[in-house]
């Protein structure tokens, strides 16, 4: 093993993030490790990521295996984020970011998602505690549900993500595309804004939540306070309707985002500055009487939820707390397998 592992600075629900050394040039970096046996998720994930290069997406550095405590572990090695998630930066500014502040993450977390859209990539999991904070800002992360936007690629390829910022097409089992990821970039300014999740009087259980958006035909509240401008850019990515929402490439140019836009064209003039090494760069209401849901689960696509709501119930962790930290699910071609986030960072 030519690094050494330091301290665990993350844990989500499939896999331990540490802060790692490496022996020879002492730079640090954050490796993200699961057992070998069950690492095939990960490794999916390595191949995607080694594929995308760009300043607003976590930069892949390696991946290894190693033998650590008679454990053989398999390894995803990454650029590390010392300032954590955009979800942490939320909590430590005590739920609510300055606008300023979230129009520049904002415009940063778009600009990640026009670089993945346009190399057909749908991250499918974007949220506060996937963005990382680094020296140059907001970076997308954990591409452990994104997929490749080809039909062919993804025909087989299952919902994932965390139901509160799910689309409604995805929550109704139907599509899954770029679009839902910008559906995902709204419900993360509401979070941004107010520090809740964007279905805060929702009840908390995933068949509820996926229940409202798939088939309630309400948005979430956008928060009176905000600017015209910042509201505008919401409207455009929580429209109910994924062909009628903008793309990452239109709203990079929204007057929300103005500023940032023409100020990163700005360094871009005045700096020619050549890379050195990429460790430097830095679910309506409580649950309805079971016929009404069987009533309601009827269709083909309402059964994916009625999947994932079973699924959760029969596996709730007794540490699950939904206020501090969002689920993800997956679902693979066998069938469902349902990840408990639950707590740890
Ligand atoms: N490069 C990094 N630098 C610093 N911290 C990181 C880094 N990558 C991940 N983390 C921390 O580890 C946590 C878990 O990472 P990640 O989200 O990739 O794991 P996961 O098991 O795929 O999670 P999920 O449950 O969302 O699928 C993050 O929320 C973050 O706090």
């Amino acid at each position: 093993m030519d690094w050494i592992r330091g301290n665990t600075v993350g844990r989500g629900s499939s896999a331990t993030v540490s802060v790692a050394t490496s022996c020879r040039s002492g730079n640090i970096f954050a490796a993200k490790s699961v057992e070998f046996f069950e690492s095939e998720m990960l490794q999916r994930e390595q191949k995607l990521l080694s594929t995308l290069n760009s300043p607003q997406i976590v930069q892949y550095i390696g991946d290894s295996i190693t033998m650590e405590d008679n454990k053989l572990m398999y390894n995803l090695m990454m650029e590390y984020a010392p300032a954590g998630t955009l979800y942490d930066a939320i909590r430590n500014q005590r739920g609510r970011l300055e606008e300023s502040v979230i129009g520049q993450y904002t415009y940063q977390i778009v600009q990640g998602l026009e670089y993945l859209h346009s190399s057909g990539v749908v991250h499918c999991d974007i949220k506060g505690q996937n963005i990382l904070i680094t020296e140059s800002g907001a970076k997308i992360a954990d591409f452990g549900c994104a997929k490749w936007s080809d039909p062919d690629a993804s025909a087989s390829m299952p919902i994932a993500g965390t139901p509160m910022f799910m689309a409604p097409e995805v929550a109704r089992g139907e599509e899954q595309g770029s679009a839902a990821d910008i559906w995902a970039l709204g419900c993360t300014i509401i979070e941004m804004a107010t520090g809740m999740s964007p279905w805060p009087n929702v009840n908390s259980d995933p068949l509820s939540v996926l229940y409202k958006i798939a088939y309630s035909g309400e948005l979430p509240n956008i928060p009176v306070f905000l600017s015209t401008e910042a509201k505008d850019f919401l409207s455009k990515c929580l429209q109910k309707d994924p062909k009628s929402r903008w793309t990452a490439k239109q709203l990079i140019n929204h007057s929300f985002v103005e500023e940032f836009n023409l100020s990163q064209r700005q360094n871009q003039k005045s700096f020619t500055s050549s890379p050195t090494s990429i460790l430097d760069h830095r679910a309506w209401t409580s649950t309805e009487e079971s016929e009404t849901m069987d009533d309601i689960f009827e269709t083909k696509s309402a059964s994916l939820a009625h999947r994932i709501g079973g699924l959760w119930l029969n596996s709730r962790a007794p540490n699950w707390k939904w206020e501090e930290t969002w689920i993800t699910i997956r679902e693979n071609v066998e069938g469902v397998k349902q990840d408990n986030n639950v707590g740890g960072r």
